[in-house]
C-alpha cells in the first residue's frame, strides 16, 4: 500500500505532486505576503466572526495537525463579510508549527516565518455540506492567525491542556463549550486572496483571509505542540513538528488589503 502523504522527506511537500497533480496548479497555498505589494482595496467589509461555544464538539489528533471540530448542521458558529459573499459555516480549526521556534507558519510576511499558524476553516452554505464545498472554486474561507513567540497566551492554553488525552494519531476526546474568538488578536484587518487547501488533497476552493495582528505563544506552549505525535500509539514514535506546506508561486494573483 503506497504511503500517505505526511511531511517527511519521502512523502513531504515536494513530493504531493506525484499523486496530487494540482500541487503545481495556478491557485496554490501558502504565499509570502509582501505588504508593500497588496492593493488596498475600499470596497472590502469588515470581517464578521460569530461563533456559539455551544458548537465545538472534540479535540482530534488527524495525524497531521490536530484540530477542534465543530457541529455545522446550522448557522450557529459562522463567517460573514470580508471579502465573501454569503454564509460560511465553521467547520474545525488547526494549527501548523515548526520543530523550533524560528518556523512552523505557512503564509509568510516578506519571507518571515513565524513559530504557528492557526487556521479556521469554513464552508460556503451555499453547498449542501463541506465535502461538496471543498471542490468548489467559492467552496471555502480560512481565516489564518500567526502564532508569534513571546509571552504565554491563557487562552491558547485551555486548547494544549487537551494535548496530553491525543498524543497519538487517531486519538480524540470531548473538547465543549469552546469559543474560538478567543483566539483572535484585537485587530481583524486582513489580507485576502484565492488559494487552496496547503494539504492533500490541495483544492483550490479556498478564500484564504490572513489575519495582519499575530496572537503570541510562549516557548514553552510551543513545546506543547511538539509533544504530539504523527504516528499511531504503537508505532515507534515520531515527533508532531513541521508540518507545515512553504509558500508557493503567486502565478499573477493579486493580493488584497483591508486596511490601508
Ligand atoms: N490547511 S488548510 O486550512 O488549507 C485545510 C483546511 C481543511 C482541510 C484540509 C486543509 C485538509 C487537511 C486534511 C483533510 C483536508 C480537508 C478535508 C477534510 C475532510 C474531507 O472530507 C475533505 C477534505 Cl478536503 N480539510
Ligand atoms: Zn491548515
Amino acid at each position: 500500500m503506497s504511503h500517505g502523504w505526511g511531511y517527511g522527506a519521502d512523502n513531504g511537500p515536494d513530493k504531493w505532486v506525484e499523486n496530487f497533480p494540482i500541487a503545481d496548479g495556478p491557485r496554490q497555498s501558502p504565499i509570502d505576503i509582501v505588504p508593500s505589494a497588496a492593493e488596498y482595496d475600499s470596497t472590502l467589509l469588515p470581517l464578521s466572526l460569530k461563533y456559539d461555544p455551544a458548537t465545538s464538539k472534540g479535540i482530534l489528533n488527524s495525524g497531521h495537525s490536530f484540530q477542534v471540530d465543530f457541529a455545522d448542521d446550522n448557522d450557529s458558529s459562522t463567517l460573514t463579510g470580508g471579502p465573501i459573499s454569503g454564509t460560511y459555516r465553521l467547520r474545525q480549526f488547526h494549527f501548523h508549527w515548526g520543530g523550533s521556534d524560528d518556523r512552523g507558519s505557512e503564509h509568510t510576511i516578506d519571507g518571515t516565518k513565524f513559530a504557528a499558524e492557526l487556521h479556521l476553516v469554513h464552508w460556503n452554505t451555499k453547498y449542501p455540506s463541506f465535502g461538496d464545498a471543498a471542490s468548489q472554486s467559492d467552496g471555502l474561507a480560512v481565516v489564518g492567525v500567526f502564532l508569534k513567540v513571546g509571552g504565554a497566551n491563557p487562552q491558547l492554553q485551555t486548547v494544549l491542556d487537551a494535548l496530553d488525552s491525543i498524543k497519538s494519531k487517531g486519538q480524540q476526546t470531548t473538547f465543549e463549550n469552546f469559543d474560538p474568538t478567543i483566539l483572535l488578536p484585537g485587530s481583524l484587518d486582513y489580507w485576502t486572496y484565492d488559494g487552496s487547501l496547503t494539504t492533500p488533497p490541495l483544492l483550490e476552493s479556498v478564500t484564504w483571509i490572513v489575519l495582519k495582528e499575530s496572537i503570541s505563544v510562549s516557548s514553552d506552549q510551543m513545546t506543547k505542540f511538539r509533544s504530539l505525535l504523527f504516528t499511531p500509539e504503537g508505532a515507534d514514535p515520531n515527533a508532531m513538528v513541521d508540518n507545515y506546506r512553504p509558500p508557493q508561486p503567486l502565478k499573477g494573483r493579486k493580493v488584497r488589503a483591508s486596511f490601508q
